[in-house]
């Protein structure tokens, strides 16, 4: 087998994906040979909630992961990698393996209060020193302790070791074993704000405060490792699952960001800016996150991230809220029509602002409206908005780079970097070259690179073959004054949406 064939499953937010890779070990080149992808239901229950249902996604995901399969010879599959929506929480019966509750998804403010309880309790920088997280409804523990605390015999269920929990990779995990195997990986791990990112464990204490028992919770791998096979009764044949690995990070390794000052951002649901640091954990003075990067051996990994909440979203909100769209693409053309959004800006706090404000409570706004403003200037606005989120985490970033640093370029991938108009807007706002890889599936790519290296097809450290196209930042003054313009409006923006969450009563 000089050709080894890695299915990456791919389980994102608004859909799940198995994309089958052919790795040539003579010459490094991969080579995409067959994808599925399958949306699936978001559920909006009450104002702030978003939930998927847990067996929808592993229906979406089991369906994609066949079709691949009978793509090409099953003999040829040596392994298979996960990567995964992370912080989405999903409790379920050891003994029947059904969900108790609908996953709480990443983007869900619910828990917004009890977060506030806990920095009241002062447990802030305790939280921070530990996972490297700042208290709030994003990542996973608050979802637990409410679906604990919510649900109708779980805390009892809970107590006496009939359930399991985990993100999204866990319960595919289970499901693709036949419920042999209950585990997740360091990436996963780092976002539940339940590990602790220094001792690779999860934290006793934090367990302790929020009644949180051991037993529901999966053991924790590196993120190349021989996790199990999948079980012929499910999937028809038993092939090696050997990678796992959050989304972003499985990003980062697919854009081969693996030393100190590499960085890319991805432009999905939402954009996440990771920034490797090494083996150390380094922590921002700028509001980012200190997280796990994928691990592929002994020597944990380290990044900085800056989480944007609403990237390609505010896309579908014209397309499915506002309705000016009819598929996500048709933006650059509505957008192209407008030189500029007329002084529009719209803030896209749906869910509040995450990174580097973390402002829970803040909630969309639009500016500048006049009887001139129309629809075009709405979608040029969506996206100025969409980079200048992404301005913001790498000013924060380059704020903490350490002596001797620099950051000389951004690498870039994710649905909404199809988008011309956006990369270019980008580049320019930043000042960077943008390098997109012709390849835009780099997130799949990271965990079947990992399921390689678990499978002991290749190294780590050396990089598959990936060609990368450069969208320049146009340097002139005029573009470079109308940049400055658009920055400066974007921060009296965010001052006057903050100012208005602080004010608002109801
Ligand atoms: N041409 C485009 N311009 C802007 N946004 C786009 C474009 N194409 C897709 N998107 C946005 O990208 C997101 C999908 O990207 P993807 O990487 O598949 O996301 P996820 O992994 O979060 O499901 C959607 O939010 C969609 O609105
Ligand atoms: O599904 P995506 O690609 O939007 O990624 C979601 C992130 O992992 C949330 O932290």
């Amino acid at each position: 087998m000089a050709t080894p064939h890695f299915i990456a499953l791919d389980q994102g937010t608004t859909s799940s994906r198995a994309l089958r890779f052919a790795y040539d070990t003579q010459s490094q080149q991969v080579q995409l040979l067959a994808q599925q992808q399958q949306e699936f239901n978001q559920s909006f229950p009450q104002s702030g909630w978003v939930e998927h249902d847990p067996l929808e996604i592993w229906s979406s995901q089991l369906a994609c992961l066949c079709q691949v399969l009978s793509s090409h010879q099953a003999e040829k599959v040596a392994a298979i990698g996960i990567t995964n929506q992370r912080e989405t929480l999903v409790v379920w019966d050891r003994a029947t393996s059904q969900p108790i509750y609908p996953a709480i998804v990443w983007q869900d403010r619910r828990t917004s209060p009890w977060c506030q309880q806990q920095r009241e309790l002062g447990l802030e920088d305790l939280v921070r020193a530990k996972t490297g997280l700042v208290l709030d409804p994003y990542f996973s523990a608050s979802k637990l302790v409410w679906i604990l605390a919510h649900v109708p015999n779980a805390r009892a269920a809970a107590n006496r070791g009939d359930l399991a929990c985990g993100t999204i990779d866990s319960w595919l995990l289970w499901m693709l074993t036949g419920g042999k195997v209950h585990a997740t990986d360091v990436t996963n791990a780092s976002r539940t704000m339940l590990f602790n990112i220094h001792t690779g464990e999860w934290d006793q204490d934090l367990l302790k405060q929020w009644q949180i028992p051991a037993s529901l919770l999966p053991q924790v791998q590196y993120s190349a490792a021989h996790y199990g096979t999948t079980a012929t009764s499910v999937v028809g044949q038993e092939i090696p699952i050997c990678g796992v690995v959050g989304d972003q990070q499985s990003a980062l390794f697919g854009q081969h960001c693996l030393a100190p000052g590499d960085v890319k951002n991805t432009y999905g649901t939402g954009c996440f800016m990771l920034l490797h640091t090494g083996p150390q954990a380094r922590y921002s003075k700028h509001h980012l996150l200190t997280t796990r990067a994928a691990q592929w051996d002994a020597q944990p990994q380290f990044a900085l991230e800056g989480s944007v909440f609403m990237g390609g979203a505010v896309v579908q909100w014209l397309r499915d809220g506002l309705g000016i769209i009819k598929a996500s693409g048709d933006i650059e053309k509505l957008a192209n029509a407008v030189s500029d959004s007329g002084g529009v800006v719209l803030v896209p706090a749906f869910a509040g602002l995450g990174a580097p404000y973390w402002d829970a409570e803040a909630r969309g706004a639009v500016y500048g409206l006049t009887r001139g403003t129309t629809n075009a200037h709405l979608a040029r606005a969506a996206l100025d908005a969409i980079a200048l989120q992404c301005v913001d985490l790498m000013q924060a970033m380059q704020a903490d780079l350490a002596e001797g640093e620099t950051i000389s370029a951004l690498r870039v991938d994710g649905g909404a970097t199809h988008n011309h108009l956006l990369m270019q807007l980008q580049a320019d706002l930043l000042q960077l070259p943008v390098l997109r890889p012709t390849i835009s599936e780099t997130t799949a790519l990271g965990a079947a690179s990992l399921a390689a290296v678990g499978s002991g097809w290749r190294a780590a450290a050396t990089p598959w073959q990936l060609t990368m196209e450069t969208v320049t930042p146009r340097q002139d003054p005029q573009r470079q004054q109308e940049m400055a313009t658009l920055r400066a409006r974007w921060s009296r923006a965010i001052a006057a949406t903050q100012a208005f969450s602080q004010t608002a009563t109801g």
